[in-house]
């Protein structure tokens, strides 16, 4: 699978924040098996972990660095804050997130599409935190987007995959464009539930770092989301309302009598 011109072959992408300690956190990340961290400019710059040294602590992870916008708020405060991670991680990859409202933390797509335009028209590979709305995703598309990251569920909920019926049309109408599922998600069957839908990857952060155990459920997370994607690989049987008896009948030694 591609993101852009990377070759990735881990479906899971995981964030860097909440964990309990940065040891948990390096563990934590080796057992989901991630090859692909997020890592907020914004929360960590706030944090006793800002600075050089955590960058240099989550560059030495060997994972590759999705920086991201989170916590962002405007169009102007996203894009300065893509190019700062730029700067630190020098890669091109930004994983936008301009967020509308606080409660919910739902992005503000109006603002989400600006920020991307103007990002991808100045080299950036962006990895859009959006809904699952499909006009979005076009404008998102037509703004330079090459992948799409549609929310599960507020950012933290846990909740899972609050609209399958929007996540399930959203990867039939974009066939060919990577799709992750970004936010929300509590427990590795919501994990498996997206993969099942056909999803090219799910991306987390809390579900992990709030767990009693991170290291554990990482390790969890990761038999999900191979788990769901196999399912997905091996095209499941379709739901139906009547019963389909599976096992056959003809040929047993009292189907005759009773039947004749
Ligand atoms: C880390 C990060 O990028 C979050 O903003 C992200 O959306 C993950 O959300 P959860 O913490 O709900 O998994």
């Amino acid at each position: 699978m591609k993101f852009y011109d990377d070759e990735i072959s881990s479906r899971l992408l995981i964030g860097t924040a909440l964990y309990p300690s940065p040891a948990i956190m390096l563990e934590a990340i080796k057992a989901s098996k991630a090859e692909i961290v997020t890592v907020s400019l914004r929360r960590e710059s706030g944090t006793e972990q800002a600075g050089q040294n955590f960058w240099s602590f989550i560059k030495d992870s060997g994972a590759k660095v999705l920086p991201n916008t989170a916590g962002c708020k405007s169009v102007k405060e996203a894009v300065t804050t893509a190019h700062m991670a730029r700067e630190i991680f020098e890669t091109p990859w930004v994983k936008l997130e301009v967020i509308g409202e606080d409660d919910s933390l739902q992005p503000d797509v109006f603002g989400l599409v600006e920020a991307a335009r103007i990002l991808s028209e100045d080299g950036f590979q962006v990895f859009p935190y959006t809904t699952e709305d499909l006009v979005v995703a076009e404008k998102l598309i037509s703004a330079g987007c090459e992948i799409l990251m549609p929310w599960g569920a507020p950012i933290g909920s846990g909740r899972g995959l609050n609209n399958i019926y929007g996540l399930r049309s959203l990867r039939a109408h974009f066939p060919n464009i990577p799709l992750i599922v970004d936010a929300g998600i509590g427990l590795p069957s919501h994990a498996a539930a997206a993969m099942e839908l056909g999803y090219d990857a799910v991306l987390l952060n809390t579900a992990v770092a709030k767990a009693g155990d991170p290291v554990l459920m990482a390790k969890a997370f990761a038999l999900a989301i191979e788990s769901g994607l196999q399912c997905y690989q091996a095209d499941p049987i379709e739901k139906r309302d009547m019963a389909a008896p599976s096992t056959p009948v003809a040929g047993l030694p009292f189907w005759n009598q009773d039947h004749a």
